[in-house]
C-alpha cells in the first residue's frame, strides 16, 4: 500500500496517551500510556471491565476531553493544536457520536434531530435527496416526522446514527450503542453498523461490554486498568461465545501475570 493511498491514512490515532482526572486531592489515572491506530474503513470494538477507561478513550478520540499527555489525531488533524473553539468546529464537522441513551432532543422531530449537527456546524442540507437516501438506508424513511417519544428504542437509535452521519464525518464513535436495547433490536443495530462499514466504508469505534456486540466489529481492543492489554481480529473467533472465551483468557492472563509480578 503506498503512503499516498488514502486507505493507508489513519482515521484516528492516539499515541502514548494518558489521562488523569483530578478531584480535589484525589486523582484517578483513567488511561496510562495508550497507543492505538484506527485505519479508515474499519470497525473497531473496545472492550473492558467497568472503570477500565473505555469511555475516557472514546472521549479523548472524539475531542470531548483532552489528554493529560500524549497525542490524539483524527482525520490527520492533531487535536492538541486546536483551540477549544476550533476543536468544537472540527468535532461538529468531522466526528459522529452515538450514545447508549440516544440523546435525541425530545421536542424536535426525527428529521430535525438528524439535521441538528448540520445547523450547529452552520451548514444546510445539500438536498432533500441526501436526507431521503440516509433515512432509507437506516430504515427510518417513514418515521422522519415523528417526535422521539413516538419512536421505538431501535428507531431512536437509528435516528441517532443518521444524525451522526449527516455531516459525513471521518469517523463515528459509538458508546454502548445497544446498551438500552433488547437483544433482537441490539442485533439489528449491530447489523446496521456492519453494513455502514462494508457498504459505505465508514470508520466506527464502538465501546461495548457484550461479546455478542463486539463480534460484529473487525477487531477488538481490550482495556484493563487504563491500559490496552491486547488487540485481536474478530475473524479468529467464529462466534460470540468464542470471542467471550478469548476476552476472558486475555483478562485472566493479564491478572495472573500481575499477581506473579507482585508476588
Ligand atoms: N470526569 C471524571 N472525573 C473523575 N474520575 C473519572 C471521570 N470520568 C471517569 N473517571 C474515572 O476514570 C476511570 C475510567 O472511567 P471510564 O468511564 O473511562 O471507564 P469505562 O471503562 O468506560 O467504565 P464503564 O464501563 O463503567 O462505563 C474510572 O475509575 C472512573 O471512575
Amino acid at each position: 500500500m503506498s503512503s499516498s493511498d488514502p486507505d493507508s491514512i489513519s482515521a484516528a490515532s492516539v499515541a502514548s496517551v494518558s489521562k488523569t482526572y483530578r478531584q480535589g486531592s484525589r486523582s484517578v489515572d483513567a488511561l496510562r500510556n495508550v497507543s492505538l491506530d484506527v485505519p479508515r474503513g474499519r470497525f473497531v470494538a473496545v472492550m473492558g471491565a467497568s472503570g477500565s477507561g473505555k469511555s475516557t478513550l472514546l472521549h479523548l478520540m472524539s475531542g470531548l476531553t483532552r489528554p493529560s499527555s500524549g497525542e490524539v489525531q483524527v482525520d490527520g488533524q492533531s487535536i492538541a493544536s486546536l483551540s477549544d473553539q476550533q476543536l468544537t468546529c472540527f468535532r461538529r464537522s468531522r466526528i459522529g457520536l452515538v450514545f447508549q441513551a440516544f440523546n435525541l432532543v425530545p421536542s424536535l422531530s426525527a428529521r430535525d434531530n438528524i439535521l441538528f449537527p448540520l445547523y450547529a456546524a452552520g451548514r444546510s442540507l445539500e438536498s432533500e435527496g441526501v436526507l431521503k437516501e440516509l433515512a432509507e438506508q437506516l430504515g427510518i424513511a417513514d418515521r422522519l416526522h415523528h417526535l422521539p417519544d413516538a419512536l421505538s428504542g431501535g428507531e431512536q437509535q437509528r435516528v441517532a446514527i443518521a444524525r451522526s452521519l449527516i455531516t459525513n464525518p471521518a469517523i463515528v464513535f459509538a458508546d454502548e450503542p445497544t446498551g438500552s436495547l433488547d437483544s433482537a433490536t441490539g442485533e439489528s443495530i449491530c447489523r446496521l453498523l456492519r453494513t455502514l462499514c462494508d457498504q459505505q466504508k465508514r470508520t466506527i469505534v464502538m465501546v461495548t461490554h457484550e461479546p455478542s456486540v463486539a463480534i460484529w466489529a473487525d477487531s477488538v481492543v481490550v482495556l484493563k486498568d487504563g491500559a490496552i492489554v491486547d488487540q485481536f481480529p474478530t475473524q479468529i473467533c467464529g462466534d460470540a461465545q468464542s470471542l467471550a472465551a478469548k476476552y476472558q483468557e486475555i483478562v485472566t492472563g493479564v491478572a495472573a501475570k500481575l499477581a506473579e509480578t507482585a508476588g
